[in-house]
Parts: structure tokens; C-alpha cells; sequence
């Protein structure tokens, strides 16, 4: 057959599939009616393995794992469509699941409170802390452990720690903290990054032998170290090693920080904005360890435990792509002592009540081990 012939039958069978489809979800506004009238859930769990199982045994056995996904594809857009048609006007509805008892809070996000962050004054922690609240009263943590337990234990409100950086990644110990003590994320802020080379009043460029900075801040002035071929120094953050600098006797060593430690520490500039990349953004979160969703949520945050099976990532994929939810950032962490299995951390554009969101966790207790809603919250800049 030519190519010209097969592409007309291909259109014939498509003008029948689309027939078909049409009329399939066309059927969610019926269902949706009565399963408002017997009160039973959209997401039927049972009813779907049943079909699953019917339709994959009825199809050519090659074509089992197509098939699997095309109608589960399918009643997922169904369902995205029940849930449009029950919730519509009812912005504020929550999923019936797990999340039915969570209301967003009716004030603003706090203008002033009690925050830990890790690290000393100049820390990017503090001054992202000082950007996200006009007024915090800031208590300093030597580890990111350190803010969680402060959290934890009622010491402060809310936290304020890194979570991933535009050259350097994620900060793979805050993802992990945030799995162990199951803390929700409020409020998000996007902080441009400029790193200083700071040293000693009188000392020159080429003296440096050694510097000093946070893991992250070295790596993202990997260039600037290269060129200059000299040693590197991890420290606990930024400003601590710029105090290192500023009460050590040495003359041959200088700090990566921000300005602000400059004039905190009594240290020159050396060499202003030496970050690899001229746009170098971190992204702070802000914890609490109460779920709490303040006006003007637009992102969402989940944690997602797949099972160990080719496609369980695909299938999670493919309902966001079916309820039309922008993934705006996927990051995977292994879990402790089962090897090869992976936590899967999705930040979503969608707002906390949205139909979508409902149909999306409804659904996913079907496609994965276990998940966990971080929260959703504004993303300021
Ligand atoms: O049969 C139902 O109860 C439906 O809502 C329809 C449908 C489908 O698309 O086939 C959709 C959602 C349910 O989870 C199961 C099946």
C-alpha cells in the first residue's frame, strides 16, 4: 500500500476513534449526575482494574501494555471531566480523600514571625528570610537538621532553608529532611545569587592560595576557581566562611559570600558576581509543620513513592498530561536502605481545590505506593 493509502485509512479509522471518544466523554456528564445522586466517589478503583483487565485480555497480547495505558488514559479524562462538571462554581472544594479536612486559611501570608534558618547574619538563608517576611525574628541553626528540629519542637514557626539552585541542582539534604519530618511547604521564593570574593582589607587577587564557601557557592564559581587554581574549603554556608576569613591570620585565603557579608565582616570585594552563570538563582522554601495554604496558592507540591516497574513514572506522566498540570519541576531521591527505589518530588502548577488537583490525588493511589501532599503555596521573586 502507498503511503498516500494508508494515511487515508488511517484518517478513517481516526474519524471513527474521535466518533467514539466523543460519545465516551460525553457519558461523564451522566455519570457525574448520578453518582451525585447515590453519592458514590468518581474515582472507582475496582471498576477500572476490572475494565483494565477485561480490555487487556481482549486485545492482541502484544499490544497489553498500549492498551493498559490508552484506557487508563481515558477514564482519567473521564474522570478529570466528572469532577470539572461536580466542582464547577465551588472553587474551594477539596478532594474527598485524604486531603477533605485541609481549608485554606483566610489571612494573608504573615508579615512577621518567628523563622530559623541555618547558618549566621549575612547567611543567602537570612536574607531570603528577611525577603519572604517583612519582620522575622530570626534564630540561627548550625544545620539544616537544626531548623526542622526548631520547627518541630515549637521553637520558631516556620523555617526557611534552600531547596535547589539554577547551577548547582537541588539541596539533596532538604529534600530528604523533608521526607523524614513530613513538613509542608507555605510560601517559595526565587533569590538571584551573586557571589563575592571576599577578603582581608589589602589583600590582592593573586595572594589567594585558598577559599573558602558553602559546597553549592563552590560549585557555582567552579569557573572563576578553575581560573584562578587554587584550593577549595567546604563550610557549614556562605557567611561562615567569611567570618573564617575575617578572624583567621592568613592573608592568603579569601570567602565566596554575598555583599552583605562584606560590610558585616569587614572584608574587600575582590572580585564581584564570579558565579558561573550570570542569572544564578536559588529558591528558598519556607516549612511548617502544619499544613497551612495561604491565599493566592498557585503551586503545588507532592511526594510520590513508585513502585520498582518499567512505566510507573510514564504512568504518572500521563495523568498530568491528561488534567492539562504543568510539571514545573521533577527531582528523584533514593530511599534509604531499598536499593534503586526512588522518591519522586513533583512541583505542579496548580492551584490546592482545583478539579484537576482532586482528579489528579484521587487517581493516584492507583498509580503509586504512597504519596504525600507538601502543600501548595506563591512563589515570590
Ligand atoms: O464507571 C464509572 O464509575 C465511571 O466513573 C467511569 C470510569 C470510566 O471512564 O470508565 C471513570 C472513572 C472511574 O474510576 C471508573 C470508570
Amino acid at each position: 500500500m502507498e503511503l498516500t493509502d494508508i494515511r487515508a485509512r488511517l484518517d478513517e479509522i481516526d474519524a471513527d476513534i474521535l466518533d467514539l471518544f466523543v460519545e465516551r466523554m460525553g457519558l461523564a456528564a451522566e455519570v457525574a449526575a448520578s453518582k451525585k445522586r447515590t453519592g458514590k466517589a468518581v474515582f472507582d478503583p475496582a471498576r477500572e482494574r476490572d475494565k483494565l483487565h477485561t480490555l487487556v485480555h481482549a486485545a492482541p497480547e502484544e499490544l497489553a501494555p498500549e492498551v493498559a495505558s490508552l484506557f487508563s488514559l481515558l477514564m482519567s479524562m473521564n474522570k478529570a471531566a466528572q469532577l470539572k462538571i461536580l466542582h464547577e462554581g465551588d472553587p474551594k472544594s477539596v478532594s474527598s480523600g485524604a486531603l477533605a479536612s485541609l481549608m485554606p486559611v483566610d489571612q494573608p501570608f504573615p508579615t512577621t514571625a518567628t523563622v530559623a534558618c541555618q547558618g549566621v547574619e549575612g547567611a543567602y538563608s537570612q536574607i531570603a528570610a528577611c525577603k519572604l517576611f517583612k519582620v522575622p525574628k530570626i534564630t540561627f541553626m548550625t544545620s539544616f537538621e537544626g531548623v526542622f528540629r526548631a520547627v518541630r519542637d515549637g521553637l520558631v514557626e516556620f523555617g526557611v532553608l534552600p531547596i535547589e539552585n539554577s547551577t548547582a541542582g537541588s539541596v539533596n539534604a532538604v529534600y530528604d529532611l523533608l521526607a523524614q519530618y513530613r513538613f509542608s511547604i507555605v510560601r517559595s521564593l526565587r533569590l538571584k545569587i551573586d557571589h563575592q570574593l571576599l577578603a582581608k582589607p589589602g589583600v590582592r587577587l593573586e595572594d589567594i592560595r585558598e577559599i573558602y564557601s558553602h559546597e553549592q557557592a563552590l560549585a557555582q564559581c567552579s569557573d572563576a576557581i578553575e581560573e584562578l587554581g587554587v584550593r577549595v574549603h567546604v563550610c557549614e554556608n556562605t557567611a561562615k566562611a567569611a567570618e573564617r576569613v575575617a578572624t583567621s591570620d592568613r592573608r592568603d585565603i579569601a570567602a565566596l559570600s554575598s555583599r552583605d557579608c562584606a560590610s558585616l565582616y569587614g572584608l574587600d570585594v575582590l572580585r564581584e558576581d564570579i558565579q558561573n552563570e550570570g542569572s544564578n538563582f536559588t529558591r528558598f522554601v519556607v516549612v511548617s509543620a502544619t499544613p497551612r495554604i495561604y491565599p493566592g496558592a498557585t503551586r503545588t507540591s507532592l511526594m510520590l513513592t513508585l513502585p520498582h516497574a518499567p512505566g510507573s513514572l510514564y504512568r504518572v506522566l500521563e495523568r498530568l498530561y491528561a488534567l492539562d498540570i504543568n510539571l514545573v519541576k521533577l527531582e528523584s531521591r533514593p530511599i534509604g536502605n531499598r536499593d534503586f527505589e526512588f522518591m519522586f518530588y513533583f512541583d505542579l502548577d496548580c492551584p490546592f481545590g482545583t478539579p484537576a488537583l482532586n482528579t489528579l490525588l484521587d487517581a493516584l493511589d492507583d498509580v503509586c505506593e504512597r504519596y504525600t501532599y507538601i502543600g501548595s503555596y506563591t512563589e515570590v521573586v
